[in-house]
């Protein structure tokens, strides 16, 4: 019952948001820090509820993260062993591995300044039933499902999400996106969501 009202008041929060267009103020801060890349998944179970799915990424685009890039991959086993190699040999680590190969993941490289700690606070802690409780109007308080089944993922450090991106988008240069187009992010206009793809345009980018 508390889980469906908090359910209905992120569906509320989601219907207000009708623009898809922002403007960089929005990501600006005072003293001209630079945006941080991190890397968000949404794991296979929310990604199996299509309306679950959208209400998460909508949650992201209006706490005002820029999704750089998206993808839907599934991961084989060999490659999400290798992700939760730090698990190895806990005892959740083989639910883990199942959990994530189970399905399509939602994966998306987000911008913003300190990105790895927002999204961190905007995902909430990892124990669920604890999140529920404590943190009830976070993305696991209210998605979540289970601690192995706690809806979304973020990179703890800059290091580590340097290591993520490269490993779900080996295209990416993280290197040339800092020299050529992060300042552009951070002190250009304004940019469009592309719903389809679930990205941001710069507005005179082609698609
Ligand atoms: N005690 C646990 N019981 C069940 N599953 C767990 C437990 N601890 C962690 N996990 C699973 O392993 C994932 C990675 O654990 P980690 O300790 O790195 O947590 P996290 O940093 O909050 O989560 P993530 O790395 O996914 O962002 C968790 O997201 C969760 O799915």
């Amino acid at each position: 019952m508390i889980r469906n009202n908090f359910v209905k008041s992120i569906k509320q929060i989601i219907k207000n948001f009708h623009s898809t267009k922002i403007t960089t103020n929005n990501f600006n801060n005072n003293d001209n820090k630079r945006l941080e890349l991190t890397l968000a998944i949404i794991k296979p179970h929310i990604c199996n509820d299509p309306s679950c799915l959208q209400e998460i990424r909508s949650i992201i685009v209006k706490n005002k993260f820029l999704l750089i890039k998206s993808a839907q991959i599934h991961l084989t086993r060999v490659q999400a062993e290798l992700f939760y190699e730090e698990h190895r040999g806990k005892f959740f680590y083989e639910r883990l591995v199942t959990l994530m190969t189970s399905g399509e993941l939602s994966v998306h490289i987000l911008a913003k300044i300190n990105a790895i700690q927002e999204w961190r606070k905007l995902m909430g802690p990892t124990k669920v039933f604890k999140t529920r409780l404590e943190q009830p109007n976070t993305i696991r308080g209210i998605f979540g499902l289970t601690d192995t089944r706690n809806a979304t993922h973020g990179s703890d450090s800059t290091e580590t999400a340097h290591r993520e991106i490269e490993l779900f988008f080996p295209k990416f240069s993280i290197q040339n996106w800092f020299e050529y187009e992060e300042f552009e992010w951070r002190t250009k206009n304004d940019f469009i969501l592309d719903k389809k793809q679930w990205i941001h345009r710069m507005k005179n980018e082609k698609c």
